[in-house]
């Protein structure tokens, strides 16, 4: 049938999708442009029916043809197609009424498929064009950031560059040009690792995938690195410590900044300090074996001024050092001067788990009542006038080891309690300070008076006793064990000549009598001294005993109060210059009595309570 067609085939060709002319009364395609015969598989351009291409939902298709007549247009993509092999279609199906009649419709069958293909290539196109844009901002935005921190970046003293994501330069500040003495023209828009950063300080390769500033951008993350080489233009390294962070341009990763910092001083100060800490440690190691050495022979020399004597009442010394030493237990040792009082603590010490620590000899007479507090516990500079600096007091330098408080009963009575709740706490505070410091410190007193008498008339405090009378040992005086005079005689007088370097006098019978009757009232000490002095006089090979005491020095103090063994030596001294200016006559005019203004039989009877004998005064 000759059908009047509203549209010229030229025009429908010129459709961009499928189109067709259906006459839907006769299901007769009138006309079909050469994409819609490709789609439909159709050999013709018209005269083929258009329903057997409904491949299901063809009432859809009426319903859809029944809008279209009543709207003139319409469209719908729930209609399946499939083209003349069955093949389905998945189309957009759009209608429009052509002319009058209200048969005739124009199809337009827009594949969809073609378009996804489509939208995908324009995707594509998107995504390629905005990565171009992307580059071109990531640089522009360098440039940005060069530019707007153009003053900052050359007046920081760190060294700065930008590194975009392929690695090269963008930008490099000033200080960074001076540390590397690369310049600018060199390093921009080139690979900066295969230029510094190329090789580790050993000479080993660096390769780039493992370059911390590659990393902080491939894995965005900030990279700090302490200790790494730059290599500078010249070839020589520099050390140095940098930070790598990733920067973003509006989301997008842009690169990264490099700060870095030329640590090449310090690492070699540090190297100085350590070779510097190393020679210190030899020294001190050196030191302390010296230390070590001298303690050593200060312990063998004490060995020369080891306890001698047989005595019960030595004996009796030795078995209670002995016993106490091992122990922490505070020991109290009482004795006139010169028993060797002194020997004992260092002794215990000696014998303690503490030797290896210091024996603290704090002698309370020898410090004034106003010093000792400050001696004791230490001050803070500024604590009191004359205080230059802090100072540590004797119970601190104790730590760890013992502190011998000779003379105790010297102590002032108002330090006492402060001394005692020290000791108790474990804890001292210097003059002046508020901080307490630890003190691990064991405690051996020594005194010359019987200190339960000072408690009982006030004068010590009884706390204080009790706390050091844990353990105590009695020195006893000399004259009340005269069997140790002779070894102890013959002790000192090997010392003397050794230290002299004469040959050894030898002690006569009467030398040694004389010595064994002597009062000795300084003890021991005295004893070492008489013979000290004997053996620098004694001439002929025999040692001629002089038991003059020493004169009474200038500065001896009025107010001091003897003590009964003192006076006894005082009034045997006398008794022995009166009998020596009387050649010995006792008893009439020019006799000692005379002198001495007493009967001669009092003089008869102190001569022998004395012991004085004839080699005394001759
Ligand atoms: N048994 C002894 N064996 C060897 N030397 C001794 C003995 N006793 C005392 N000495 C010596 O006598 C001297 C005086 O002793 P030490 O200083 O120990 O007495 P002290 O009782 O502490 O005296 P002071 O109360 O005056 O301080 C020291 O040189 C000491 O070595």
């Amino acid at each position: 049938m000759k059908t009047d067609i509203p549209m010229p085939e030229s025009l429908l060709e010129a459709v961009p999708h499928a189109a067709l002319v259906l006459d839907t009364a006769q299901d007769q395609v009138i006309a079909a442009n050469r994409l819609a015969m490709q789609l439909l598989a159709q050999d013709s351009a018209s005269g083929f029916a258009f329903a057997p291409h409904i491949a299901d939902n063809f009432a859809g298709f009426l319903v859809c043809l029944d809008e279209l007549a009543h709207r003139g247009r319409v469209w719908r993509r729930d209609i399946p197609l499939q083209d003349q092999n069955r093949h389905p279609l998945h189309c957009e199906l759009r209608g429009t009424q052509i002319g009058q009649s209200p048969h005739l419709v124009m199809l337009t069958l827009i594949d969809l498929n073609e378009m996804l293909r489509h939208d995908q290539i324009a995707e594509a196109g998107e995504v390629q064009r905005l990565g171009l844009l992307e580059w071109q901002r990531a640089q522009a935005f360098f440039s940005e950031l060069e530019r707007q921190n153009q003053l900052i970046l050359n007046a920081a003293g760190e060294g700065i560059y930008g590194v975009n994501a392929d690695g090269k330069t963008t930008f490099v500040n000033r200080a960074a040009r001076e540390m590397l003495g690369w310049s600018a023209e060199d390093l921009l828009g080139r690979d900066i690792h295969s230029m510094i950063h190329h090789h580790h300080l050993s000479g080993e390769a660096y390769p780039a995938h493992d370059c911390p500033i590659y990393q902080s951008f491939r894995y965005e993350q900030v990279n700090r690195i302490e200790d790494e080489v730059f290599w500078r233009k010249d070839g020589k390294p520099i050390r140095v410590e940098y930070v790598s962070t990733p920067i973003y341009d509006q989301n997008v990763l842009a690169g990264a900044v490099v700060i870095f910092r030329d640590i090449t001083e310090r690492k070699e100060n540090e190297r100085k300090l350590r070779d510097a800490m190393t020679e210190v440690q030899a020294l001190r190691e050196q030191v302390e074996q010296e230390n070590a050495y001298l303690q050593e022979a200060i312990a063998s020399e004490r060995a020369h001024h080891e306890i001698i004597g047989s005595s019960p009442a030595i004996q009796d010394v030795l078995s209670r050092i002995e016993r106490v030493a091992g122990t922490e237990a505070t020991v109290l040792i009482s004795g006139e001067a010169g028993t060797g009082k002194a020997l004992v603590a260092s002794a215990i010490h000696k014998d303690s788990a503490r030797r290896r620590r210091s024996l603290i000899h704090f002698k309370c007479s020898a410090v004034t009542s106003d010093a000792i507090e400050a001696e004791l516990f230490g001050h803070i500079r500024g604590a009191f006038p004359g205080a230059l600096r802090d100072r540590p007091g004797m119970l601190e330098l104790a730590h760890n080891g013992t502190l011998f408080l000779d003379d105790v009963d010297e102590l002032p009575l108002s330090l006492q309690g402060r001394l005692l709740h020290a000791l108790q706490e474990g804890s001292v505070t210097r003059l002046g300070d508020t901080r307490a410091r630890e003190i691990s410190i064991r405690v051996i007193a020594a005194s010359r008076k019987p200190l339960e008498t000072l408690v009982r008339r006030g004068q010590f405090r009884e706390e204080l006793f009790m706390f050091l009378n844990v353990f105590p040992i009695t020195c006893q005086a000399l004259r009340e064990r005269r069997e140790d005079i002779p070894p102890l005689a013959a002790h000192f007088l090997t010392l003397a000549c050794k230290r002299l370097n004469t040959k050894m006098p030898t002690i006569s019978r009467h030398a040694m009598e004389k010595l064994i009757s002597y009062h000795w009232p300084g003890n021991v000490r005295e004893l070492q001294n008489v013979i000290d002095r004997s053996s620098i006089i004694s001439t002929g090979g025999k040692l001629q005993v002089d038991l003059a005491p020493p004169p009474l020095q200038d500065t001896h103090d009025p107010t001091s109060v003897m003590t009964d063994a003192e006076m006894t030596s005082v009034m045997r001294a006398n008794i022995v210059n009166a009998l020596r200016k009387a050649k010995g006559k006792v008893a009439g005019s020019q006799g000692a009595a005379d002198m001495l203004m007493v009967q001669p039989t009092t003089l008869y009877s102190r001569i022998k309570k004395l012991r004085i004998q004839p080699e005394d005064w001759l």
